[in-house]
């Protein structure tokens, strides 16, 4: 749904993109994850063409957006919403008067709008609110007259430029199941970018890490846990750096599954589990692990290879 190969943005001497690649799927929420300067916000204003880059193509929805003019440009645009982190809302209109912005621009006509909006506004919980002012609304209330505004068009893809990162935890909590919502009723595709780990943890499909301008890992969550020496893993589940010798299993859906007895018993070895935790990942349960083993012990290490969990020995 959105190709970006080979992008190079520069500002002065500043190297902002250094050779982006980006695939994101049609349906999907792909999180772009990284530290202040890294270079996220650069690659999703070079996504939309807000910002032209130095070198590279984008394509979304199959249309190749580097090489449109601007006025093709803008109606491409109109196929891609966009929300922002401090909402970018008109304060001198009402709730119903953002939302129905694009579509005035658009050209469409008075009592279509209105319909238009007042769905929009449903759609995002937000139904008898139109008249307010944003000022009358919470960060959060504000986010969603955001998103209803970024929706009117109808968009195939929505990019997310840090949107939850001026609100409390319970709001962001309630703003990503939004998200989610939209993303499996609409079919929308959700390009966000965030420094947080909790926003890829709690929607994300897939996610790429960059640091410098460059992304330095990318891939769904599900192949990226089975990876092994994955950054993202080791930033989810933060373990001290391993002892030679000690083991770091990795399971994705065996959790209800009493692995570590199993071996106990079979293979009459001794467990000594020096940490690990189990979080949801994009819709399964992932757990991590960090143990010895006493004796020999690679046909049990085998037997938990079999059983499909990812297997790690610190040398
Ligand atoms: N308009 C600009 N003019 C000059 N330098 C810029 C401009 N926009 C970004 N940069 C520089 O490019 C680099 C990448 O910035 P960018 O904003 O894309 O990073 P980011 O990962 O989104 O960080 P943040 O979360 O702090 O916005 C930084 O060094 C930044 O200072």
């Amino acid at each position: 749904m959105i190709q970006a190969s080979g992008l190079r943005k520069q500002y002065g001497d500043t190297v902002a993109l250094d050779g982006v690649d980006l695939h994101v799927r049609r349906g999907e929420i792909f999180g772009v994850l990284g530290q202040s300067g890294a270079g996220k916000s650069t690659l999703l204003r070079c996504v939309n063409l807000l910002e032209r880059p130095g070198a590279g193509t984008v394509t979304v929805d199959g249309q190749v957006l580097t090489r449109l003019g601007d006025r093709e440009l803008n109606q491409a645009r109109q196929r891609i919403g966009m929300i922002h982190q401090h909402f970018a809302l008109l304060s001198s209109r009402t709730v119903a008067g953002n939302v129905a912005f694009p579509l005035e621009v658009m050209g469409v006509p008075r009592a279509d709008r209105e319909r238009r909006v007042a769905e929009l506004l449903d759609l995002v919980g937000l139904g008898g609110r139109g008249g307010d002012r944003p000022g009358q609304l919470s960060g959060g209330q504000k986010q969603r007259v955001g998103i209803a505004r970024a929706l009117a068009g109808n968009p195939s893809v929505l990019l997310s430029d840090e949107a939850t990162s001026a609100l409390d935890p319970a709001t962001t909590a309630s703003i990503l199941d939004l998200l989610r919502r939209l993303n499996r009723e609409l079919g929308l595709t959700i390009l966000l970018i965030t420094h947080e780990m909790n926003v890829v943890k709690a929607v994300c499909d897939s996610v790429a890490i960059m640091s410098g301008g460059r992304i330095e890992e990318s891939g769904t969550i599900a192949e990226l846990i089975r990876t092994p020496g994955a950054r993202l893993t080791r930033e989810i589940f933060p373990l001290p750096a391993p002892g030679p010798g000690d083991i770091t299993l990795t399971f994705t859906g065996h959790a209800d599954e009493p692995v570590i007895s199993e071996v106990v018993r079979k293979f009459d070895t001794d467990v000594n589990v020096l940490g690990g935790a189990i979080e949801d990942l994009a819709g399964s349960r992932v757990g991590r692990l960090r143990v010895t083993l006493s004796g020999d012990s690679a046909p049990a290490l085998d037997y938990l290879r079999d059983k499909g969990l990812l297997v790690e020995v610190a040398s």
